[in-house]
């Protein structure tokens, strides 16, 4: 009988109480799946216990695992004999456990990375591998908050505060994009250049905060008079562009003419009392004429132009 003082003894048994507390899971199976080790850290995130998994197969006592995946992995660290790993960004998880880290309490599940190792036998061959189940979700969370932020910065920088709308820059590289598109395809767009009426006026006599209400309220109605292809950006202080693509001069006509009408007979409700303002609307259909897309918007701006020494209020369309 061995003798439980050896050196050698007391040796196995610090380590097995060290990799059963560890806070990474550790899990032995047999070639067949079968589970031979399971520590404290699978027990406890698990809620399955050493002793009840213990020869059970894996699949069995999970049946939500990828199976197909995890034994295509499992099959080539036995065939080659070396360890693999899988991190979080590939595959969130293995194991499906709750997540109680307190801080990224805000993650519904544990991020994990994963190492598989073979375990060789006497005899040199592969005859068990073990899985080491790391949590990160501190990391993964800490990392999806930043992409969530570099995105709000993104969506920040190509938006207009005021409005919501693409602002200038953005939106005049679609101008170039689409003004390009009917290069190549020759599709029907329109461009669309519009102003607020005697906004000067609305300025002076209710000051820039009640102005800037009043510009959002442009937008705004704007915005929900178009189709999602369609692309109004901010230009300028009280000047709006729009992109109509797959859009024809009368079809346009149409759109802008709606757009006028209902800002003509909206009355913008504010602290300072009851506005109304209308506008004028410069249209072009794109031809082979301009040579790019600045010419193009000077065409919309002649047209613009046209709208406000006709007295205001009004749609011009230059027809192609
Ligand atoms: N509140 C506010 N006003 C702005 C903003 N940007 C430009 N403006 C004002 O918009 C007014 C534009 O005036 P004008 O270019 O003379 O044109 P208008 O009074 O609208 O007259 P027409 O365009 O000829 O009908 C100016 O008083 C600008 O100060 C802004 O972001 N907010």
């Amino acid at each position: 009988m061995a003798d439980d003082n050896t050196p050698e003894n007391s040796g196995y048994h610090a380590l097995a109480t060290l990799l059963e507390s560890i806070e990474v899971g550790l899990v032995v199976i047999d070639l067949d799946y079968r589970v031979k080790v399971w520590n404290g850290f699978m027990e406890n995130h698990s809620g399955m216990t050493a002793n009840r998994i213990q020869n059970q197969s894996l699949f069995e006592a999970f049946p939500d695992l990828p199976k197909t995946w995890l034994t295509r992995k499992v099959q080539s660290v036995v065939t080659l004999n070396t360890r693999t790993f899988t991190s979080w960004e590939q595959r969130p998880y293995l194991f499906r456990f709750r997540n109680t880290r307190p801080v990224t309490g805000t993650e519904e599940f544990m991020f994990q990375n994963l190492t598989i190792s073979p375990l060789t036998g006497t005899g040199g061959q592969v005859e068990q591998v073990c899985l080491m189940i790391y949590d990160v979700t501190d990391v993964a969370s800490g990392r999806r908050a930043l992409e969530h932020a570099n995105e709000q910065l993104e969506r920040l920088s190509s938006t207009d505060r005021l409005t919501g709308l693409l602002n200038r820059g953005t939106w005049e590289n679609l101008l170039d994009a689409e003004f390009e598109r009917y290069r190549r395809y020759g599709h029907n767009t329109v461009l669309v250049m519009f102003d607020i009426d005697h906004f000067k006026q609305v300025n002076d006599t209710y000051g820039h905060l009640i102005g800037d209400e009043v510009i959002r309220e442009v937008a705004r109605i704007t915005r929900e008079a178009l189709r999602q292809a369609d692309r109004p950006g901010r230009y300028g202080g009280e000047e709006f562009g729009i992109i109509l693509p797959e859009t024809d001069i009368d079809g346009a006509l149409v759109i802008c003419e709606r757009i006028r009408e209902t800002l003509a007979t909206t009355v913008i409700h504010t602290d300072d009392g009851d506005i109304r303002c209308t506008v004028s609307m410069g249209l072009v259909q794109l031809t082979d004429e301009p040579e790019n897309y600045m010419q193009w918007l000077q065409q919309a701006d002649d047209a613009l132009y046209q709208a406000k020494e006709g007295g205001r209020n009004r749609s011009v369309a230059i027809r192609p």
